[in-house]
């Protein structure tokens, strides 16, 4: 395995739930490499996996078979807060924490690198301040988490991820109740700090035709097959995008 290129990478993989004696494979045989400095969109259809598969690489769910490796240690092996100060995880569950304001639920990003104290330095101070201006939500940062709207709640969870500052950051369809610009906006936002920090991103997306602009790389995921890892380029020119989003065509984009 190459450690150097690859933040993490899967060998046969096999993702899904049991159930008793039942047992629901999603997806299987999967040998994924998330290369350093690289933001993949990862792409398909409602129910195909997407959020299974992003949840299992975050060590939140067991694999059904094989294993995921960061940085060349399974994954299994890490503390969690030895984990925590490498992969930031933006989820689509709701916030249990009620009663937080917009700055202190960003300053939970920080919380892997604070002692038992859980004071936060001057530096960690710093990186929630950059992450709140990143996100642009610097006019809402003493608002209480339950007072704002869901689009700036999102922006708040990507704002804690970019807090956290880990080196890969796994994101579960993060723009899913933003606006069109705020899609965008976020985007773009993702794009420009892989390009700054060499950091690594997997982001899961309904929005395919940003994803082809913005991302090095694409894992289309189809039910029943394997996932398709390329450039948008290569995608495009095989017609497996056309083939998985047949609405592209209809749009002429
Ligand atoms: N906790 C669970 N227990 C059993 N099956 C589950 C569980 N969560 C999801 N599934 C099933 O796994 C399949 C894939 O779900 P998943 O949420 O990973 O899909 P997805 O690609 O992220 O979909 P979407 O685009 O709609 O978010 C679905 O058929 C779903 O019913």
């Amino acid at each position: 395995m190459d450690n150097l290129a690859h933040i993490m990478t899967t060998s046969d993989l096999s993702i899904g739930y049991k159930n008793g004696k039942s047992l629901n494979t999603l997806m299987e045989g999967l040998n994924l490499k998330i290369q350093k400095g690289k933001l993949i969109a990862l792409l398909g259809a409602n129910g195909v996996g997407k959020s299974t598969l992003i949840r299992t690489l975050a060590n939140l769910q067991k694999a059904l078979n094989g294993k995921v490796f960061l940085k060349g240690k399974e994954i299994k092996e890490y503390e969690a807060k030895e984990f925590a100060r490498q992969v930031s995880l933006v989820l689509t569950d709701p916030v249990q924490s009620g009663n937080l304001n917009v700055t202190k639920l960003v300053e939970m990003g920080r919380f892997p690198f604070t002692n038992w104290t859980g004071r936060l330095m001057p530096n960690d101070h710093e990186k929630v301040e950059k992450a709140i201006q990143l996100c642009a939500i610097a006019y809402i940062k003493d608002a209480n988490i339950t007072e704002i709207s869901d689009g700036q709640l999102q922006k708040a969870m990507i704002a804690r991820a970019l807090a956290q500052d880990g080196d890969l950051m796994l994101l579960d369809e993060p723009t899913v109740h933003l606006d069109a610009n705020n899609r965008y906006t976020v985007l773009e936002l993702l794009r420009n700090l892989v390009n700054e920090t060499q950091k690594s991103i997997l982001i899961s997306t309904h929005q395919v035709e940003i994803a082809l602009k913005m991302a090095d790389e694409i894992w289309l995921a189809n039910c029943g097959e394997n996932i398709k890892c390329g450039t948008p380029n290569e995608l495009i020119q095989n017609g497996d995008i056309e083939r998985a989003f047949p609405y592209l065509k209809k749009l002429e984009l």
